[in-house]
């Protein structure tokens, strides 16, 4: 009998597409093995109804998963990479980063307005930092709206907040089959994607030699590239809290080039730059991007988004 292999995923409608989808990849390409998922339930998809940036979101949508890697009750775990904190536990590590899709966000509007043309002091949804800021930085009239939940929560409370739009991942939505409901896909100079957007990752024991052969099929290098530049200069401005930080890693002709940006809470301050090297490089060329932001302002934004988030937990 074939030896089965066990997949550990979140049991959104999101995470599940996400799973068959990875599992339907790696049946085809590892036909002697047989692939099982297994649904856990993590702390993200419990606490609905505390604001994401309270509560602190590192791992909130992974750890369960981490603990039944480590447990052996699971042998690999399929997670948005954009969910995926920066820094695994001791023992695990990414076996494989698929081959992303669309890293953009897209507003969602019933009235098909873009960003640009939404009503004076329009209601927009979403509960991310990162999208607050940079909504706020091209629109300050804008009154944004906190948007916990799953993505069927989320679109179902555009109807019921009787919003003017809420913002999500193009992937996510893709994913859902809901691209008929997209009124703009909102350009990267108005809204930097989040570390790893639009891509699905492995996570793996570290000394399981046996998964990472199973896994490294489906891994896709120009993304893993890519996303390891972003994480690693995620990795270097972040210190234990969420703040808005955006990044994207596009490589062409071997060369990657990084574009990132840290913002204020309001969106009032906001830096961002971009650096270009070898694409073996992509750690050191995220750490060089952080170091330039740092220079540029960010470690102000970084101390003043500190002391806001601090005064939030009092
Ligand atoms: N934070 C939730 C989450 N994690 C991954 C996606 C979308 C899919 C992806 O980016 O890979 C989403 C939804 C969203 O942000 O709209």
């Amino acid at each position: 009998m074939a030896k089965e292999i066990v997949i550990g995923t979140r049991d959104s409608a999101l995470a599940l597409w996400q799973t068959h989808w990875v599992l339907d990849k790696l049946q085809k390409l590892n036909p002697e093995y047989t692939f099982r998922v297994k649904h856990i339930k993590t702390q993200g998809d419990k606490i609905l109804d505390v604001a994401l940036a309270k509560i602190g979101d590192k791992g909130l949508f992974t750890k369960e998963l981490e603990v039944a890697l480590l447990n052996r009750d699971i042998d690999l775990a399929v997670h948005s990479m954009k969910d995926l904190p920066t820094t695994l536990p001791e023992g695990l590590v990414i076996g494989a980063i698929c081959e992303r899709a669309e890293p953009f966000d897209v507003l969602i509007s019933h009235k098909g307005y873009t960003l640009a043309t939404l009503p004076q002091g329009a209601r927009v949804g979403t509960s991310s930092l990162r999208r607050r800021a940079q909504l706020l930085h091209f629109r300050r009239d804008l009154q944004i709206e906190d948007l916990r939940g799953n993505l069927n929560t989320r679109m179902a409370k555009l109807e019921r907040l009787d919003l003017d739009g809420i913002v999500l991942a193009a992937a996510g939505v893709k994913r859902m089959g809901w691209e008929d409901k997209i009124s703009e896909s909102i350009p990267y100079d108005i809204c930097l994607p989040a570390v790893g957007q639009g891509a699905i990752g492995v996570e793996i024991r570290e000394n399981d030699e046996e998964i990472m052969n199973i896994v490294n099929k489906i891994n896709h290098p120009d993304s893993a590239d890519a996303i390891r530049a972003e994480r690693s200069m995620m990795r270097k401005l972040e210190g234990g809290c969420q703040i808005p930080i955006g990044a994207l890693g596009l490589i062409k002709d071997g060369e990657l080039t990084l574009q990132g940006l840290v913002a204020s809470l309001d969106g009032k301050k906001l830096v961002r730059s971009s650096v270009t090297g070898p694409r073996q490089e992509a750690e050191e060329l995220g750490e060089k991007l952080a170091s330039i932001l740092l220079d540029m302002g960010a470690d102000e934004i970084l101390q003043q988004v500190r002391q806001e988030t601090d005064e939030d937990d009092s």
